[in-house]
Order: structure tokens, then sequence, then C-alpha cells
């Protein structure tokens, strides 16, 4: 069964990506050393996070940080028989622990939405915890790649920029506003409307992390199908705009995706990993500085390399319901990213 799980998954993460060249990095033996650090790592995502950060054989040392819980978590999954060695850090006055020496460190710390709140409505507590986190990060592993998925995204990640910057150790080529999930999502519901294999699907996912700044690029989806009709693609956009809603309605209170998350997470931090051991074109998409519209911030595919982003790519050419939902979609995100640079500034 170990043995099941280990190399299913390694198959996993191979096909993403990893030509056979460099299958050469996945050895335990041969790939180099890599610290991951999980803030938030007891929660509903952190946990199943940490699982799939374990079984990852990029990963050297996995550094798990929360509040209060960790050191549970870190001896449960610290027997798991994979190369990571682990270690659970809880409190404050350990955080400077679990982040130095951090190659990667991926932020799902904060609450999560109850039915009828939007990802907004989490700003005000999220924003100071994110503030908190990021003062630490540029104090004890400034040059690590962050991977932000507390929400609101549109503004969590602003805010880190800001507080990176007037640490001095801002470096625009390493914040990730993890929008994984999104993608993860198209994919899923491209493939059973197309009826295709969704091992197969790809679909690009632009804009931000939250209600119509999410913007599937349907026109995009390979393999390309003819039968989708103009209301299939209206339809298929709103469910994926909508997808985290629908868990949060369906899990009725008890928090929202998790275990998709720590899915997609876990796929955005192994492409980072991937791309600082110099594995050639790994692109995903993530919510990035960028100059590809006239917003500071904006997600849309980015090449990973050995700094953090390569390249932010283009958005490609757009059908005109697409063009209408990037106009749509600007004001709403410019706001929300200048909301957080201002809560960055005044605070
Ligand atoms: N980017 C994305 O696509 C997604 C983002 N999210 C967001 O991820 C966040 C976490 O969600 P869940 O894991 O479901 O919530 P949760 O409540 O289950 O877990 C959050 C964890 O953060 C910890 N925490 C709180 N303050 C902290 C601090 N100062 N330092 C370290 N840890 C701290 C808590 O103790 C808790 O263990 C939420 O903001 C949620 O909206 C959720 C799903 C998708
Ligand atoms: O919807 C939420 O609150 C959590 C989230 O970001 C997602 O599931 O996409």
């Amino acid at each position: 069964m170990r043995s099941f799980v280990v190399r299913s998954v390694e198959f996993a993460l191979r096909r993403r990506g990893a030509a056979s060249s460099n299958r050469r990095l996945f050895s335990s033996d041969s790939a180099p050393e890599r610290k991951v650090a999980i803030l938030g790592a007891a929660g509903g995502i952190g946990q199943p996070l940490a699982l799939l950060m374990k079984l990852n054989p990029l990963v050297s040392d996995l550094a798990l940080y929360d509040i209060a819980g960790t050191p549970g978590v870190a001896a449960d999954v610290g027997h798991i028989n994979t190369r990571a060695q682990v270690a659970g850090y809880a409190g404050e006055e350990q955080l400077g622990k679990a982040l130095e020496g951090s190659d990667v460190v991926i932020i799902p710390a904060g609450v999560p939405r109850k039915p009828g709140m939007t990802r907004d409505d989490l700003f005000n507590i999220n924003a100071g915890i994110v503030k908190s986190l990021c003062t630490a990060i540029a104090k004890y592993c400034p040059s690590a790649v962050v991977n932000m998925i507390s929400n609101p995204v549109n503004s969590t990640v602003p805010i880190a920029s800001e507080v990176f910057k007037r640490a001095g150790t801002y470096d625009e080529k390493k914040l990730f506003g993890v929008t994984t999930l999104d993608v993860v999502r198209a994919k899923t519901f491209y493939a059973g409307k197309a009826k295709v294999s969704v091992a197969d699907v790809n679909v690009p996912v632009v804009g931000g992390h939250a209600g119509i700044t999410i913007l599937p690029l349907f026109s995009q989806a390979t393999p390309a199908s003819n039968d989708l009709s103009t209301e299939d693609i209206k339809a298929l956009t709103k469910r994926t705009q909508d997808g985290g809603t629908e868990v949060v309605e369906a899990k009725a209170g008890k928090g929202s995706a998790t275990l998709s998350m720590a899915y997609a997470g876990a796929i955005f931090a192994d492409a980072c990993l991937k791309g600082l051991n110099g594995v050639p074109d790994i692109v995903e998409c993530s919510f990035v500085q960028s100059s590809i519209t006239e917003l500071p911030f904006f997600a849309s595919k980015v090449r990973l390399g050995k700094n953090g982003v390569e390249e932010v790519l283009g958005l490609g050419p757009l059908s005109d319901y697409e063009k209408e939902g990037l106009e749509n979609l600007k004001p709403e995100l410019k706001a929300s990213i200048e909301k957080g640079i201002r809560f960055a500034k005044d605070n």
C-alpha cells in the first residue's frame, strides 16, 4: 500500500511536466535539499497539505507551523517512510525556527468562509495574520518563495508585497497567490461537460481569486471541444467562479474547500520546487505582480524557474465573452488590490 501510494504520487508529479531526462531529480539521493514550511499546518487545508508535501520526494525538510496543534500533526505525518524530515512548531516563539532556511513557504493560515460570506468578509481577520507572518518571513527567510493561500488572495498578496517592500526584501519573482484550485475546478467541470478525459485537459484561469474576478479561458481549453454551446460555456464559467461557494454551502458552516485545496496547493508547491531545481517548462497559473493588464497584480500563466517567476505569460486570444469578462472583473480586482495595499501601509 505504502509503495503504491508513494509511487502513484511520484508518477502523477512526474507526468506533470518533468521531462524524463529530469527523472534524476526525483530520486531522493540526487534531488537537492529543499525545505518547505507550511504556516497554518494544523488547519483544514494545512493537515492534508502536510501529508501531500511529505509524499513529495523533492522535499527534504518539512516544517509545520501553527499557533497550536502542530506537534501532533508532525508526529503523525513524520512516521510516513518518505524522504522529508518533519518538525512541528507551535506558537509565535517557534515561528523563526520553522521559517529559517526555507526555500518555499506555503500560507494557509487564517479563517475560512461560512455560508453567506464573501472572501472579502475574511479581510479583517486574515489581513493581520498574513501581515504578521510575512513580517516573520522577511526576517527569517527573506529569499523564500511564498505561496499565499489565505483569503482574500486578491488582497493578501498585495499585503505581502507591501510588508516585504517595507522590510527591503521584496522580490516580485517570489510572491505567488495560489489560484491553482480554480484551474483544478475548471479542468474537472470542462472534462465532464466536453466528455473528454480529465487527465488530458488544460484550461488557463486568469484574473484573480474571488467571484467574477476568476476568469476561466475555455476558448483556450485543450483538447478543444466543438460540442459546447455558448450557454454551456457561460454555465461552466459561472460554476468555476462559484466553485468555492458551492463547497462552502455543501459544508454548511463547517468551513470551505480543504481537500481539493490541499491537492491544488501541493501541485503548485511542486511546480515551484521543480522550477527552483531547474526543471524546464514548468508553467502554472498564479496571481503575481504583473504588467499584462493595467492592474499591478493579475493571475495568468507563469513560467517558473530557479528564481521563482521566470516569465509572466500573456493572455493569448480571448473570445468576445472572455473579453467582456476581463473588462467586468477589473474594477473589483483593482479595489481588492488597493484595499490590501492601503491596509499594509496604514498598519
Ligand atoms: N486560495 C485558495 O484557493 C483557497 C484559500 N482558502 C483559504 O485558506 C485559509 C485557511 O482555510 P482552512 O484551512 O480551511 O481554515 P482552518 O480554520 O481549518 O485552518 C486555518 C489554520 O490557520 C491557523 N492560524 C490562524 N492564525 C494563525 C497564525 N497567526 N499563524 C499560524 N497559523 C494560524 C489556525 O490555527 C488554523 O489551524 C482561509 O483563509 C481560506 O479562505 C481556502 C480554500 C481555497
Ligand atoms: O471559497 C472559499 O472561501 C475558499 C476558496 O477560496 C475556494 O474554495 O476557492
